[in-house]
């Protein structure tokens, strides 16, 4: 790579383990206020490959962070009872902070029935319709880890925010409808498109910042850019690799040629990824010191 687009690299791993550094002095010292260490409890139903390793990194980097992991693995068959009845378990202990429940959950389980039943300030994954209605109207609640991680690696880029047309491609709960509102809270122009938007390449070209985030490897090209644009690509695709047999990991945006034309840009991997996991952890700090009537200094995280 030139010297040139290497600058261009927006790097989510080292800024992830830069956040990671200060969630852990804060940790230490909610320890030293409060008498115990912060604690997360991630529930895992079922054996699917990329969640397990996906929850022994949470587990892993919160222990590395000073604060208690609680892990959760149930079988596929568990019911949906069940799991209601282990969410109100550990909505009523002390110990912990944070809850997140794996999604995807088995097709017998009501997703929006067992995040419900999670406590909005235990909610640290910010998937709670309440925690959504906070973010909506400009109330401090939790915001979904992987916006809230892509709008702190674009304000540590630009600075301030204020009035770029920002593009939001994908709708969901969990990314793109969050993520459109956080950048409206920071002024910008948002747009948000999705599978049924009309000539997609002339919207995005109108965007100072593109948010690409649909699950379709690949598929934002350089040349739909405004030059100059800083780009931040949400996708983990999984797709065959060059080798028999081997699969490789891209984005929802043609890395090489968005990096010719923008002006800045998060790789996959090693962009929106690794920031996600920092920011649950972030947010279950903000939790606990929260729960227990802790101020936590400004700027602290
Ligand atoms: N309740 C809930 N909350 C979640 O936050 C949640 C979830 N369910 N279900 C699954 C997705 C996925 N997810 C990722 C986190 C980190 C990486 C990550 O660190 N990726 C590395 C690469 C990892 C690899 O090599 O496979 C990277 O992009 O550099 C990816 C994906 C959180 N999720």
């Amino acid at each position: 790579m030139t010297e040139a687009n290497a600058s261009k690299l927006i790097d989510g791993k080292s800024f992830a383990e830069g956040l990671r550094a200060r969630v852990a002095t804060a940790a230490s010292r909610f320890k030293a206020a409060v008498g115990r260490k912060a604690g997360l409890a991630v529930v895992l139903v079922g054996e699917d490959p990329a969640s397990q390793v996906y929850v022994r990194s949470k587990g892993k980097q919160t222990v590395a962070c000073g604060m208690s992991s609680f892990e959760h693995k149930l079988p596929a068959s568990t019911s949906e009872a069940e799991l209601l009845a282990l969410v109100a378990k550990l909505n009523a202990d002390q110990a912990v902070d944070g809850i997140l429940v794996q999604l995807p959950l088995p097709d017998h389980v009501d997703e929006q029935k067992v995040i419900a039943a999670i406590s909005p300030d235990k909610d640290v994954d910010g998937f709670h319709v309440t925690n959504a209605g906070r973010l909506a109207v400009g109330q401090p609640g939790f915001v979904p880890c992987t916006p809230l991680g892509c709008l702190m690696m674009l304000k540590h880029r630009l600075g301030s925010l204020d009035g770029l047309d920002a593009v939001v491609i994908g709708r969901s709960n969990i990314v793109g409808k969050p993520m459109a509102q956080l950048l409206l809270a920071e002024s910008c122009t948002v747009t948000v498109a999705h599978s049924r938007t009309r000539d997609l390449p002339a919207v995005v070209r109108r965007a100072d910042i593109v948010v690409a985030a649909v699950g379709r490897p690949e598929m934002v090209k350089g040349e739909w850019l405004k030059p100059g644009a800083t780009v931040i690509d949400v996708g983990i695709n999984r797709v065959p690799a060059a080798e028999e047999g081997k699969t490789r990991l891209v984005g929802d945006v043609d890395f090489a040629s968005a990096l010719a034309v923008a002006g800045a840009i998060t790789p996959v991997p090693g962009g929106v990824g690794p920031m996600t996991i920092a920011v649950l952890l972030r947010n279950t700090l903000v939790a606990a010191y929260r729960n227990a009537g802790v101020v936590l200094e400004k700027d602290a995280l």
